[in-house]
């Protein structure tokens, strides 16, 4: 059965250009392109571990139709050949892990902003599609949290929802350095809004709200540095995993939505092959319904781990920690991200299917299957004396 797009037409089968290929997002885009569609993908990162079951044996149906090529976008010089032999650029490549944007300011800009300048660059003067991934970090703060904490204001959607082609971009001040990330994210989107404006660049910006789900970042100690500190997902698993608290950054008042990336890449595999009704668009890609405190998620996750695991739920489950200490100077954060779902609805019909406690039961099933072995064995370990 001929595959076709929203308005009913064939799809023919292009080939992509996938930058950070072998991240969390990009392998499940890849999985999601090997097994539904017909499309080649070159998959351009300096990892991976996370798209090898994609890769190899040579006896996979789809073989041939993707290749990974290793290199580092910073300096080399084969990117341009494979965006022009490409028909569409996918860009989500990016330093994209919290605690990197106070620690790691000039990393954090020159990966969200100075490295993807060439993408651009290749994409306009090639006359080449381009999707690129910013964040719905790019909203920053609500206007409600400005208002005062009584404020009846600060329960009108108007207040708090954020649009893409409505809603301010609300950073703190310069030294509150987190906002590194956001702000090189907001100046990537203009300087792609204006390539569009004055060269007539395809382009396409996709703002993730929280997408989570199995392969996301790392467990420190088991396939990711010990000290190293990654999103919140893998932050509580990583706890749950070694009966440790899980740890409620200024007591986890945040809140988020979150949606489940098998959900997401149904959007972007409607943006890729619905270029008329994608081009020239900014997307919200989250789930409204699944919005949640930290602490909230914390017990939420608690309670599905111990399903999952059948291990009982240790005495302190949660401890609160101040943002000082668990990422250092420098910290500030979001208070509510809620996503407005008009332009998504209107343009690709895309709305998000999975509960949280459905994406949290499958994702915690993942990373306990995954993982419990492993730390087991580096628990029963002795101290290296
Ligand atoms: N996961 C989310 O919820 C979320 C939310 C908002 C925005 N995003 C954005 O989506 C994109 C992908 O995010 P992710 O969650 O898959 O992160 P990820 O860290 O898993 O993937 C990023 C990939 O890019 C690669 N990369 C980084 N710099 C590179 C370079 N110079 N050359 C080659 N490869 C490079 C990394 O090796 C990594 O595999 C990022 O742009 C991120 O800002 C993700
Ligand atoms: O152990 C932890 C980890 C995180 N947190 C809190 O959990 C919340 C979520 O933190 P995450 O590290 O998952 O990342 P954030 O949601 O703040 O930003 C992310 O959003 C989407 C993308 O832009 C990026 O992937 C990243 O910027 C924050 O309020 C953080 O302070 C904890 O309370 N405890």
């Amino acid at each position: 059965m001929a595959r076709v797009d929203l308005d009913g037409n064939p799809i023919k089968p292009i080939t992509i250009c996938m930058i950070g290929a072998g991240g969390f997002i990009g392998s499940h885009l890849c999985e999601k392109l090997m097994h539904e569609t017909p499309h080649t993908v070159f998959a351009l990162d300096v990892y991976n571990d996370k798209i090898k079951h994609l890769l190899e044996p040579d006896s996979l149906p789809w073989a041939g139709r993707i290749t990974f090529h290793r290199l580092n976008i910073k300096h080399d010089s084969r990117l341009e050949g494979l965006i022009k032999m490409a028909d569409l650029t996918i860009n989500l490549a990016a330093i994209c892990t919290p605690a990197d944007y106070n620690t790691r300011p000039l990393d954090t800009i020159y990966s969200n902003f100075i490295d993807a300048l060439p993408v651009v660059k290749y994409c306009s003067e090639n006359n080449k599609r381009l999707i690129h991934f910013s964040t719905c970090e790019v909203y920053g703060k609500t206007i409600g949290a400005f208002l005062p904490k009584d404020s009846p204001l600060r329960k009108d959607p108007a207040y708090y929802v954020l649009k893409e082609d409505e809603s301010p971009c609300i950073f703190g001040s310069i030294e509150k350095q987190r906002w590194s990330y956001a702000c090189a994210k907001q100046l990537i989107e203009r300087l792609i809004y204006g390539e569009g404006a004055e060269n007539g660049l395809e382009f396409t910006i996709v703002r993730p709200f929280n997408w989570i789900g199995p392969r996301m970042d790392f467990i420190p100690g088991i396939d990711g540095p010990s000290e190293g500190v990654p999103r919140v997902l893998a932050c509580f698993s990583n706890n749950l995993l070694r009966g440790e608290p899980l740890k409620l950054v200024d007591g986890g008042q945040s809140q988020r939505t979150f949606v489940y990336i098998k959900d997401a890449i149904e959007a972007v595999l409607l943006m890729i092959e619905n270029p008329a009704r994608a081009n020239g668009h900014i997307f919200n890609v989250g789930n409204p319904n699944n919005e949640v405190t930290v602490r909230q998620l914390a017990e939420i996750m608690i309670q599905v781990y111990s399903k999952v695991s059948g291990e009982k739920t240790p005495a302190t489950p949660t401890i609160d920690v101040s943002s000082k200490e668990f990422y250092g100077e420098g910290y500030d954060d979001s208070d509510k991200r809620i996503p407005d779902m008009t332009i998504i609805n209107k343009q690709l019909g895309w709305n998000p299917k999975t509960s949280l406690f459905d994406l949290l039961e499958s994702t915690l099933t993942y990373q306990h299957k995954t993982y419990a072995e492993a730390i087991k064995k580096v628990i029963a370990k002795p101290v290296a004396s």
